[in-house]
């Protein structure tokens, strides 16, 4: 632990031991209400950024969630008699189990997020206030929380709203920490950056995302019980108004919504602003300047506060020159055995209308190199997004280690040992090259402990040539940088079959030399490949065998030199080639 960090843990057991005992040492009650704002904010905030934040799902039903809280606290303790305290479980649990049927119907539509999503969340805001008004839960009247008996947990009513405000709070920042320190955490921010590699690496976003909504929504319940009490008349137009999830995604933005702690800063800082505006009768000027230095954040700090701070002491800490690259020393290559690791069998792929791959059968031996070539649109790229799972077969199976995997979702297949590279390289844009290697490892690769999933995650950093750029952000790579970080990426993950699509295209003649040499010593420790590629020295010296697509069937297979002399492959392939 650094001297920072230590500091750091002290004053947060200071912090929290000052705010537990401030509303018994006789301040005026104004201080207890003041505060227990900033913890219902911060709260409230934190709340929507693990799942809109972390994830990437942005959400403007906050409101939703925190009114069905609201309500359900008064529900009960007013028609039911419920106690207070037992009433804020059964808020939290109904809001979280309205996330998760949201959920499990949204999720279940890939496409659906960004500015739908945000509206769809919106308008289930605006369906829930309806129906709350129009039945007996509010019926138009609001409900009086005056005659509800307050817990008697301090002394004062607004001592115990405040413990509980504070005690939400500390709970909901804990779980904030932990969710951005675990594995559902480093799951949600590769969903946030690209779901779908995220899913061919590994990560089972469906469920990921359904407990990130289920957290979200039920802490935003528990925060709306206790502010049930606060308020003490609770009204629809209240309560479901625009201004909770406008604040909570300002302070978020503010503050840095990728971050477990930026909500928390962003949610203090306005909370503070406008209520010192409020106090000196300016309320109108303090929402303007909030706006401003909203406007002013997007420009300068479009992460927000505290990731902007991170990345400036991530660029200081990197500014040392890069290790000169070590191209791997190449083993003797393991011999291919008899057993197969790949069987495609009459494998068919429509888009639509589109016939992309029409019926193909390939088998790949263990330890073997298959180069996958063909003319532009053959289908070579579509048969290994269908071998990842990142479209399902239309007909057809595919079995890999004799399990057959054609109606497996792309994360379990990766778990099953198939790491596959993209044509264009799709690195964890807000990840560095550590982290993204060791989210590819964490989620592909056999269980470990995280000690081991880091020093695997450098080894494959060290054996690609990116020694020295571990805490780099990928747009701080060059394109050969980037090519080999896919290549990092999906060795990491231990596989059995790796499937490389273009590693080559757009390197110069001396990356090129680099990647193949690669590409051997990865073979050299006993991965089975395929390969998709244009550059004919490169399927020559690598390849074991070729396989010719054309039209989205298999054209022609053998070894390279046989395949490329052969005249029907040369006209419909590399005649191209050599005219060029
Ligand atoms: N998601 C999709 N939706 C509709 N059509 C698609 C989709 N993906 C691929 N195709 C079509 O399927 C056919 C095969 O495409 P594919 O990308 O597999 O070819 P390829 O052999 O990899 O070509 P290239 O060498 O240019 O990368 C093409 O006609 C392409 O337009």
């Amino acid at each position: 632990m650094t001297n920072a960090q230590g500091l750091a843990k002290l004053g947060a057991v200071l912090g929290i031991l000052v705010f537990a005992f401030l509303p018994v040492a006789g301040l005026p009650a104004f201080y207890d209400s003041f505060f227990y704002l900033v913890f219902f904010w911060v709260s409230l905030a934190t709340s929507w950024a693990i799942l809109s934040g972390f994830a990437g799902y942005f959400s403007l039903g906050h409101a939703a969630f925190f009114g069905i809280g609201m309500y359900t606290t008064a529900t009960l303790a007013t028609k039911f008699e419920v106690p207070v305290l037992l009433t804020l479980p059964v808020a939290a649990g109904l809001s979280a189990l309205f996330g998760v049927t949201i959920g499990a119907v949204v999720f279940r539509l890939r496409r659906l997020r960004g500015e739908l999503f945000a509206l769809l969340t919106l308008s289930v805001t605006f369906v829930i206030a309806t129906v709350i008004l129009n039945t007996p839960i509010d019926g138009g009247a609001g409900i009086f929380m005056s005659a509800v008996p307050i817990p008697d947990l301090l002394p004062t009513p607004t001592g115990t709203i405040y413990l509980l405000g504070f005690i939400l709070c500390l709970a909901t920042l804990a779980i904030a920490w932990t969710v951005a320190h675990s594995r559902l955490g480093m799951g949600l921010y590769a969903i946030h950056d690209d779901e779908d590699v995220a899913e061919a690496k590994g990560v089972p976003t469906f469920k990921y995302k359904i407990a990130a909504f289920a957290l979200s929504a039920g802490i935003a319940g528990a925060v709306g019980g206790v502010h049930a009490l606060y308020v003490g008349f609770i009204t629809v137009s209240g309560t479901f108004e625009l201004t909770v999830p406008l604040f909570v995604v300002l302070m978020s933005v503010i503050g840095g919504s990728r971050h477990w702690f930026g909500p928390a800063v962003g949610a203090t800082f306005i909370t503070v602003l406008l209520y010192a505006f409020i106090s000196g009768g300016e309320a109108m000027v303090g929402r303007a300047i909030v706006g401003a230095i909203l406007i002013l954040s997007i420009l300068w700090l479009p992460d927000g506060l505290i990731p902007a701070l991170k990345k400036w002491r991530v660029r200081r800490a990197v500014s040392q020159p890069h290790r000169a690259e070590v191209a791997p020393v190449v083993p003797a290559a393991r011999p291919i055995k008899d057993r197969n690791i790949l069987e495609v069998r009459a494998v068919t792929k429509r888009f639509g209308g589109l016939q992309a791959l029409a019926g193909v059968d390939l088998d790949v031996r263990e330890g073997e190199i298959v180069g996958l070539v063909g003319p532009n649109g053959s289908g070579k790229t579509t048969l290994i997004n269908v071998i990842s799972g990142h479209y399902p077969l239309t007909t057809g199976t595919i079995a890999v280690d004799g399990v057959q995997i054609g109606a497996l979702p792309a994360h379990d297949i990766a778990r099953r040992g198939v790491a596959r590279t993209y044509q264009i390289p799709r690195p964890f844009t807000n990840m560095t090259v550590l982290e993204n290697v060791v989210a590819a490892a964490a989620f592909g690769g056999p269980s470990r402990s995280s000690k081991e999933i880091r020093d695997e995650a450098l080894h494959w950093i060290g054996f690609t040539g990116l020694s020295g750029k571990e805490e780099v952000l990928p747009a701080g790579l060059n394109l050969h940088e980037r090519k080999f970080l896919e290549l990092a990426r999906a060795l990491a993950a231990k596989p059995k079959l790796l499937l490389l699509d273009e590693v080559l295209s757009g390197l110069n003649p001396t990356e090129v030399d680099n990647a193949i040499q690669l590409v051997r010593a990865i073979r050299a420790q006993g991965a089975t490949i395929v390969f998709v590629e244009h550059l004919m020295r490169a399927v020559v010296e690598l390849s074991d065998r070729v396989a010719v697509l054309n039209e989205g069937r298999l054209f022609a297979l053998g070894a390279p030199r046989e395949v490329m002399r052969d005249p029907r492959v040369v006209s419909i392939y590399l005649g191209k080639a050599y005219a060029a």
